[in-house]
């Protein structure tokens, strides 16, 4: 959009917060690295917006307050107002527009509280690369002797549920700074999704639904003010915003050294993508770039069922730089720091949407357990046909056979069908990304995809 819509969009935003009595105002920070927070304003007309924000954002103390100063960025969110659909480039009622040169962004029409967290961490991904800080859409937790992972992913795949382990260090659970110093949550708090949310399962998420939690798009009894988490009525995509202290073994400040192990969630709807593999650096880079996943009901509008995306760097709606740039980064401290990278499959196994099922959280969780620990680098490996992933023999806790997709199959044929069509998929995917002038795809990278041909 050009400045002259902005500027329409913002006025129409601006006028209607001064039409109300009253609005909020939240003065607070992103980055929990001291030497590059940055500050925000964020003025909206609802409450529900202002506290979302206070639990998301990292929360000044009264004397940073106090000094607060000029904001570096500033959010007017006037979400229950629409913006004019006579306004150019505007399609429908909802709009939400972000001026890197004006440092503002303008909700209009959309009460969706992730949309502030969301845009703001588009700004930072235009702002910390020029630092020569990568911005990361992952998970991030640290264990007892200080190791530390990340978990990329897109939207549902599993980024705030595998980071919040009670047996670690929660660093934070879907915004990540990686800088010379090491790792650094941008936010102050999580955004978990609720959909069929257990105590059993996921208990501390479940504990972390306490007085001050934003819960968004849930169903409840009003009397007796009880959630129903199964109750999809409004949306699959169910929320809770919480503080990131209401998780009991949280990490304060939420930093930490360099990440050791780099783990990628694919929520793969065809059931081909083994549950584990062990990735070579341009096997990362590959899979980094292609950003895959399935689209699974919840994570967008219109979705029903499951269906596969690419989405560059786990976060095509936020980059604002080439998708290489961020995989040159994230390449060179992988290589510097010596992460190892790991693919995981949080999708289906044993046959795709619909005749498999999706692989239990248990065992994703024993997966993740023995990467952290690093028994998984003891494992014996094999070569898998066509993504030429590196899939273990033994993960403990899990049954072996899962491990390689095909067992699970009982039609062989129907596998290795799916298994090409996505293959092509990918390829196609990548077809956008060539060996160019400014060799931004090196010929590693191109050939650490699927080889069809092979089967
Ligand atoms: N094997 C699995 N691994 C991870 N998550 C799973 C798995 N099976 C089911 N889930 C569910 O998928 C959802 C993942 O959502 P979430 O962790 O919020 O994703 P993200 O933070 O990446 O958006 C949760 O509701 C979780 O309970
Ligand atoms: C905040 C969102 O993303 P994520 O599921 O990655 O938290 C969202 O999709 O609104």
């Amino acid at each position: 959009m050009d400045e002259h819509s902005f500027m329409v969009n913002r006025e129409r935003a601006v006028d209607y917060l001064n039409s109300l009595d009253k609005v909020f105002v939240n003065d607070q920070f992103l980055n929990w690295d001291p030497e590059n927070k940055i500050k925000v304003r964020i003025v909206s007309a609802r409450a529900y917006h202002s506290l979302f924000m206070h639990n998301m954002c990292i929360r000044p103390t009264p004397e940073e307050l106090e000094n607060f100063g000029t904001p570096d960025f500033t959010i007017y969110n006037a979400g229950q107002f629409p913006c004019n659909r006579y306004t150019h480039y505007m399609t429908s009622s909802t709009s939400i527009d972000l001026s890197l040169a004006r440092k503002e962004m303008v909700i209009l029409g959309t009460q969706y509280a992730g949309e502030m967290k969301k845009g703001l961490f588009s700004l930072m991904h235009y702002l910390m690369p020029k630092r020569q800080i990568l911005s990361l859409h992952s998970g991030c937790n640290m264990g007892k002797g200080g190791d530390v992972a990340l978990f990329f992913g897109l939207s549902g795949t599993g980024k705030t549920t595998l980071s919040t382990d009670h047996n670690r260090y929660l660093i934070g659970d879907d915004e990540h700074c990686w800088s010379e110093s090491g790792v650094s949550n941008i936010e102050g708090g999580c955004y978990a999704k609720c959909i069929d949310l257990s105590r059993e399962n996921e208990p501390d998420i479940w504990n972390a639904i306490k007085f001050g939690t934003v819960l968004e798009n849930v169903v409840f009894d009003e009397h007796f003010r009880e959630v129903d988490y199964t109750d999809k009525s409004v949306t699959e995509n169910t929320r809770a915003a919480y503080p990131i202290e209401y998780i009991p073994n949280v990490k304060l400040p939420c930093v930490g050294p360099h990440p050791k192990n780099v783990i990628l969630l694919a929520c793969d709807a065809f059931g081909v993508l083994p549950p584990v593999s062990r990735l070579n650096l341009s096997q990362t880079m590959y899979h980094f770039i292609s950003g895959y996943t399935a689209l699974v009901a919840g994570t967008e509008e219109g979705i029903k069922e499951p269906k596969a995306t690419f989405s560059a760097c786990f976060g095509a709606a936020f980059i604002m730089l080439h998708p290489t740039k961020y995989a040159a980064m994230l390449a060179e401290k992988m290589q510097n720091h010596g992460a190892n990278g790991w693919l995981v499959n949080t999708g289906w196994s044993g046959g795709s949407y619909g005749c498999g099922n999706r692989i239990k959280l248990s065992y994703t969780r024993k997966i993740i357990d023995a990467i952290h620990s690093g028994s998984l680098l003891d494992a014996e490996y094999k070569k898998t046909e066509i993504f030429g992933l590196e899939i273990p023999n033994k993960v403990e806790g899990v049954p072996s056979e899962i491990l390689e997709p095909e067992n699970t199959w009982s039609d062989k044929q129907a596998y290795k069908d799916t298994l090409l069509k996505l293959a092509g998929l990918f390829n196609k995917n990548f077809e956008t990304f060539t060996i160019g002038e400014n060799n931004q795809v090196t010929e590693e990278i191109l050939a650490a995809g699927p080889i069809i041909g092979d089967a």
